[in-house]
């Protein structure tokens, strides 16, 4: 397929006797922005090192544009940037001059360095500190400008493992902003959270990995299109529901389940349109709703679906 650009197959990492990756597959397409979503210890940091080509793995290939990814393949790493969970900055280096650093890293010089080192610290929004340390930088910051070293060589494909752990809003939104311009000026992303929210936000695709396995290798609207229920209602009634009421709303149309007892009920619902139908058949029997709330579902409740477990267990 020629709009793919990179190409995991059937990967399998070991740490002694632990499997960390176990038969992992995937692909990105050109410009697309792949969510690698998974609980802690799901084998996303192993897999991302191995896309990066800075770790091996046991079995199985990457390859980027058709070329080999490997920690023995530096042509093809080019094409790649990395941004680690646990930040290579230079503490006592002014922000300027770790980017200068890195960018001679991958080759750059002079007018051209000086251009890229400008470019990533405008798209990061980090102009105005350029000649402050890190060591007097917010965790935010400091990721920011990590994320800017690894945009020095124009990469075609962006990984970030975990880029907004232990951020403040503020940054977190400003990396929010900079991958949107990623994203349209065609870099392509892989993107690992335990945060659905994020995934959710950013990704046009998602795979989902737990033990070291894909579960699931969808685009968002695929993936709820597998729940039995893509919306919920939450409903306060004025005096408790009996027994017999709430076995005839489990059987309405459209409802996919009811949970619940006395005055709260929870109702999943295969389309949130269906919620006024719901209202009107208890108002119809007598039961006052006093408040009540609707919500879509989330690819979290994909992720309890699958696997049975909250993503943050
Ligand atoms: N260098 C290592 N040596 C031994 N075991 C490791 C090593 N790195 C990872 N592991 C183990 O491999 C498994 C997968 O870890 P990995 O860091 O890839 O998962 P993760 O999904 O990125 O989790 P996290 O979000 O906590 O980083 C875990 O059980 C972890 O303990």
């Amino acid at each position: 397929m020629r709009d793919v650009l990179l190409d995991v197959r059937n990967l399998v990492k070991s740490y002694g006797k632990r499997r960390a990756v176990d038969d992992v597959s995937f692909h990105v397409r050109r410009g697309q922005t792949v969510g690698l979503l998974g609980p802690n210890g799901a084998g996303k940091s192993t897999t991302v090192g191995i896309l990066a080509g800075i770790l091996d793995a046991d079995a199985g290939t990457v390859l980027l544009d058709g070329e080999t990814v490997g920690t023995r393949h530096h042509d093809t790493r080019r094409h790649i940037g990395l941004v680690p969970q646990d930040l290579a900055l230079y503490d006592d280096l002014p922000a300027i001059d770790n980017l200068k650093l890195f960018g001679a890293l991958y080759g750059l010089k002079n007018a051209a360095l000086a251009a890229r080192c400008a470019a990533v610290l405008e798209l990061v929004g980090l102009v105005d500190r350029a000649r402050d340390r890190p060591s007097t930088f917010s965790g935010g910051m400091k990721r920011r400008l990590n994320i800017a070293a690894a945009l020095l060589h124009e990469p075609a494909l962006l990984i970030l493992d975990e880029p907004t752990v232990g951020v403040d809003p503020q940054s977190r939104n400003a990396i929010f902003d900079t991958l949107a311009t990623l994203q349209r000026a065609g870099t392509a992303l892989v993107y690992t959270s335990h945060y659905m929210e994020e995934v959710e936000r950013l990704a046009d695709h998602v795979v989902i990995i737990d033990h070291g396995r894909v579960l699931a290798d969808e685009s968002p609207a695929a993936l709820y299109a597998r729940l039995p229920a893509r919306a919920a209602l939450h409903v306060d009634l004025a005096a408790p529901l009996s027994g017999e009421l709430a076995g005839g709303l489990a059987q309405l149309p459209g409802v996919a389940g009811v949970q619940g007892g006395g005055t709260e009920w929870d109702v999943r619902l295969q389309d949130g349109a269906q919620a006024v139908a719901v209202l009107d058949w208890l108002r119809d029997r007598g039961q006052v709703p006093v408040h009540f709330a609707t919500a879509r579902a989330r690819l979290e409740d994909v992720f309890l679906d699958l696997t049975g477990r909250s993503l943050r267990d």
